[in-house]
């Protein structure tokens, strides 16, 4: 998949939002604030209470005391996929210490002086390396967010110049951190598998070498939270993203859910994982990719670093046929090649679920 011509592309002064909240500016530049029709519906404080996302217990499918416990977490994972699209997963069997590394070297990079780190850039019309992703137009709003990603799995996708030498211990950190999220993004589909009732290696055998990238999103404290948006809305174009947000940060992450933004609570020790575009495809619209976005605080800052699995470039994509009845369920989606997604997902701004436009059949 290669990146847009750059040449086309005029996206005006991208302004290093780090660097701008050390000049203390009395006001949020102009480019910066959205549209109060974009800010969105929030729940009550009293609603925010009782709606959680689900919670799934990894422990309870790997080593279940009994086959009923195993068939409950399952029935509560699909629930999870069919009602929310997102869920957390405790008990995921990745040590604190590589989960804390990758906290750690990710908050090292991002404080580290601009020069530095503009030794990565993410050149316009490219999504790996640090900058702003998803900027096409110099009237298109900015979020209050800097972001650092790359291209993990497989090898070829990787742009080894980009991969920085400071913090020192970064490339080993995301390398270790990389795998086990990897092993557990196997798993997660083992289990969705086996709540569609599908064989367990379904996916894994339709995905290939699946691709793996990381992106990490460094919110800093904004004087104006309510003006602007921490990550614009959207849905991913993944098969899966795991979530995890630093210990310290600020709550964020919001999802759409009944027109409403709904607040995700973080639980210690927990990883978040939503649904992404391709599984919404694959199911035929039974489990969704939910629209979410980010916002910030006044005096906290936040990260999270963000794993996105997907199948590899080369495979086809279509409803499955378990999934479909011409009868009750016709098919949603038409068929396409993931390779292509994923460049007319990268060439497109974020806005909520408009990428997937791309395979509707509109009847
Ligand atoms: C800023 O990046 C993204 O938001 C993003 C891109 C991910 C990618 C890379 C950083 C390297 C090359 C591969 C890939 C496009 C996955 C989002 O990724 C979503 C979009 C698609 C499609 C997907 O599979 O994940
Ligand atoms: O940082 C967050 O809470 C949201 C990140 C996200 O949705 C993404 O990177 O795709
Ligand atoms: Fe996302």
């Amino acid at each position: 998949m290669s990146p847009l011509p750059i040449s086309s592309i005029r996206i005006g002064k991208i302004e290093d939002v780090q660097e701008l909240i050390k000049s203390k500016p009395n006001k949020v530049p102009e480019r910066f604030i959205r549209e109060a029709n974009e800010r969105g519906v929030l729940v009550s404080l009293k609603t925010q209470l009782h709606h959680h996302i689900p919670v799934i217990d990894l422990s309870k499918l790997s080593k279940p005391h009994t086959h009923d416990n195993f068939l409950f977490e399952i029935l509560k994972l699909s629930q999870a996929c069919e009602d929310w699209g997102f869920f957390q997963v405790i008990n995921h069997g990745i040590e604190v210490e590589v989960v804390e590394d990758i906290e750690n070297v990710a908050k090292e990079f991002f404080e580290l002086p601009l020069e530095e780190k503009k030794k990565y850039p993410m050149e316009p019309g490219t999504v790996q390396g640090y900058g702003q992703a998803f900027i096409f137009s110099e009237d298109q709003k900015l979020d209050w967010c800097n972001m650092f990603a790359l291209g993990v799995h497989p090898p070829t996708i990787r742009n080894p110049k980009l991969w920085p030498s400071k913090p020192a211990r970064f490339s080993e950190s995301l390398e270790d951190y990389s795998k086990e999220i990897r092993k557990l993004c196997k798993r997660l589909l083992e289990y969705i598998a086996i709540s569609l009732g599908l064989k367990e290696e379904r996916f894994e055998e339709m995905f290939g070498e699946a691709v793996q990238a990381v992106r990490m999103n460094y919110y800093p404290p904004c004087s104006s939270p309510d003006l602007v948006l921490g990550l614009s809305p959207h849905s991913d174009g993944s098969a899966l993203t795991v979530l995890q947000q630093s210990k310290n940060s600020c709550v964020g992450l919001q999802i759409l859910k009944d027109n409403t933004w709904v607040p995700v609570l973080p639980l210690p020790n927990a990883l978040v994982i939503n649904i992404g575009d391709t599984i919404e495809v694959l199911t035929n619209g039974k489990y969704k990719s939910v629209e979410h976005r980010a916002v910030t605080n006044r005096e906290r800052e936040r990260l999270t670093i963000v794993t996105f699995y997907a199948p590899n470039y080369e495979v086809e994509i279509e409803p499955m046929g378990e999934l479909v009845d011409d009868e009750t369920n016709p098919c949603k989606y038409r068929s396409y090649n993931h390779g292509d997604y994923s460049y007319h997902y990268v060439s497109n701004k974020l806005q909520g679920k408009k990428s997937l436009d791309f395979a509707k059949i509109l009847n």
